[in-house]
């Protein structure tokens, strides 16, 4: 699902973020990523999401050499997968309901699909009974929901999440993680960027672990 080889970012600037880092996200498989704040997860995130490209070294995404797509391209392999962000990254302005069907208007789907959509992505995040609410009536776990929901309403083979659970308190930190459990459990791939070590120690899933930019951990393919 996701292959890094000898990948190294190096920013504007001249600072190496990653250097040669190799790992392999299989299909079907969820992993972490950790390490300390600066090592590189970010990055890792947004060269699979191809937000940045590669200083050298090869990153391929279901398939797809990503150093040599196109920016027309872009959209169309960012429908492979659904971001889920820490700060949930909703429009307050807008209903639940709403927040959940923007992927799904960008994409151009039908309208007359989207309410079910929208309706069977908030059911599997436990939320169908509040379409109406504006995300501000709800929870920081709830809210963390919505953005779940919004993730996958396009029923994405992965799903990468950049410290989804950084805001909330351990029991609802739990209740994230095993929605993303759920959603494995069917076949979706699952990357976790997170520095939460003990939520991550008691979950039996690979943790990739940067530090520095190289990776020390959990690289390995089996
Ligand atoms: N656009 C950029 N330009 C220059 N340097 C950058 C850029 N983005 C990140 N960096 C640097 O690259 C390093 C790795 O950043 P990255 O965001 O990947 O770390 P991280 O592990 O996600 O950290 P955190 O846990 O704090 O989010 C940091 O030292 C950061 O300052």
């Amino acid at each position: 699902m996701i292959i890094f080889d000898q990948v190294s970012k190096r920013y504007d600037g001249g600072f190496e973020a990653l250097s040669s880092v190799s790992f392999h996200l299989k299909q079907g498989e969820m992993a972490f990523l950790t390490g300390h704040s600066g090592a590189g997860k970010s990055t890792i995130l947004k060269l699979i999401s191809l937000m940045e490209r590669p200083s050298s070294g090869q990153v391929r995404v279901n398939g797809q050499l990503a150093n040599k797509t196109s920016d027309k391209m872009i959209p169309f392999m960012r429908r492979e997968f659904g971001v889920v962000f820490q700060n949930h990254r909703l429009l307050f302005d807008r209903t639940v309901f709403d927040n959940v069907a923007l992927p799904l208007i960008i994409s151009g789907e039908s309208p007359k699909d989207i309410p079910r959509r929208v309706r069977a992505a908030l059911d599997k995040v436990g939320l169908l009974n509040k379409e109406k609410f504006n995300p501000i009536q709800l929870s920081g776990g709830e809210q963390q929901r919505v953005g779940i929901a919004r993730a996958v309403v396009n029923k994405p083979a992965l799903i990468l999440a950049d410290e989804p659970t950084g805001n909330l308190d351990p029991q609802l930190a739990k209740d994230i993680m095993a929605l993303f459990a759920e959603f494995n459990r069917v076949g979706t791939s699952v990357l976790i960027a997170s520095h939460d070590l003990a939520l991550i120690a008691r979950l039996p899933y690979r943790a990739l672990t940067l530090k520095n930019g190289k990776l020390i951990g959990g690289g390995m393919f089996d």
